[in-house]
């Protein structure tokens, strides 16, 4: 019986996509499984996350966040930065690769995921607006001048820089998002590759938890 105590994140009480696993707590579950490390889960409903308690965690009132011992962590990326730096499994041992690697973390948060936000946006939030139809079409297209560019850097190669890192891990689930706009289907190679990311028994067990919670289940 481990005396160590173990990390605790925060996740959606109720996660509007019903546990389809596109909330950003997956990919902290996720970097948590690929390094076994046992982890807790606080779920918060949207009321309590704008309350001071949470808001001492987060200064943006969401979720997810990161508690261990003394350390209190918001920002996905960050939060799998932490672990991956502090736990074998996300990134490399070699300097260079492991730069390479975080450059990854960044380039899926920083380049690629922002133009998906619009498009999710535009989708959901902007629909009822006069300017939506003229609209819809440009924010497809810089989402796919990016998914282009990403093939292209990708290639034949199942991950982005050699063997699979955090950046890969941010890389998809980022890529997740743009499941249901149909657009990932348009580059076989990237719906390829979400799909082995999908495949890795981490992801597996993290989306597994996560829909647990959306259906009311007792994790495994
Ligand atoms: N940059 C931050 C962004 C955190 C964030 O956006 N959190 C969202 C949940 S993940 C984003 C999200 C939400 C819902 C779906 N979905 O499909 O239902 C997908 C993703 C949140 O707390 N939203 C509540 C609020 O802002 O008041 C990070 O990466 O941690």
């Amino acid at each position: 019986m481990s005396s160590t105590p173990i990390p605790t994140i925060t996740a959606f009480e109720r996660s509007p996509d019903g546990g389809q696993g596109l909330a950003r707590d997956t990919r902290v579950r996720w970097a948590l499984e690929e390094v076994g490390q046992p982890y807790a889960v606080r779920l918060v409903s949207f009321a309590a996350m704008k309350q001071p308690a949470h808001r001492a965690l987060h200064p943006f009132g969401q979720i997810p966040t990161y508690e261990d011992g003394d350390l209190v962590l918001f920002e996905s990326g960050a939060i799998v930065l932490h672990l991956a730096e502090r736990h074998a499994g996300l990134l490399p041992d070699d300097a260079n690769a492991r730069a390479r690697a975080i450059a990854w973390m960044f380039a899926a948060l920083s380049t690629v995921e922002p133009p998906i936000l619009e498009l999710v946006n535009a989708r959901l939030l902007e629909n009822d607006k006069p300017w939506n139809k003229e609209r819809l079409p440009i924010v497809k297209d810089r989402v796919r001048d990016r998914l282009r560019e990403l093939a292209a850097r990708l290639g034949e190669a199942d991950w982005l820089d050699g063997v699979f890192s955090a950046g890969d891990l941010l890389m998809v689930s980022v890529l997740l998002r743009l499941r249901r706009s149909g657009l990932l289907d348009e580059f076989p190679s990237l719906a390829a590759y979400v799909a082995r990311g999908e495949a890795r028994p981490a992801y597996q067990r993290a989306f597994a938890a996560q829909l647990a919670v959306a259906r009311g289940t007792p994790p495994a």
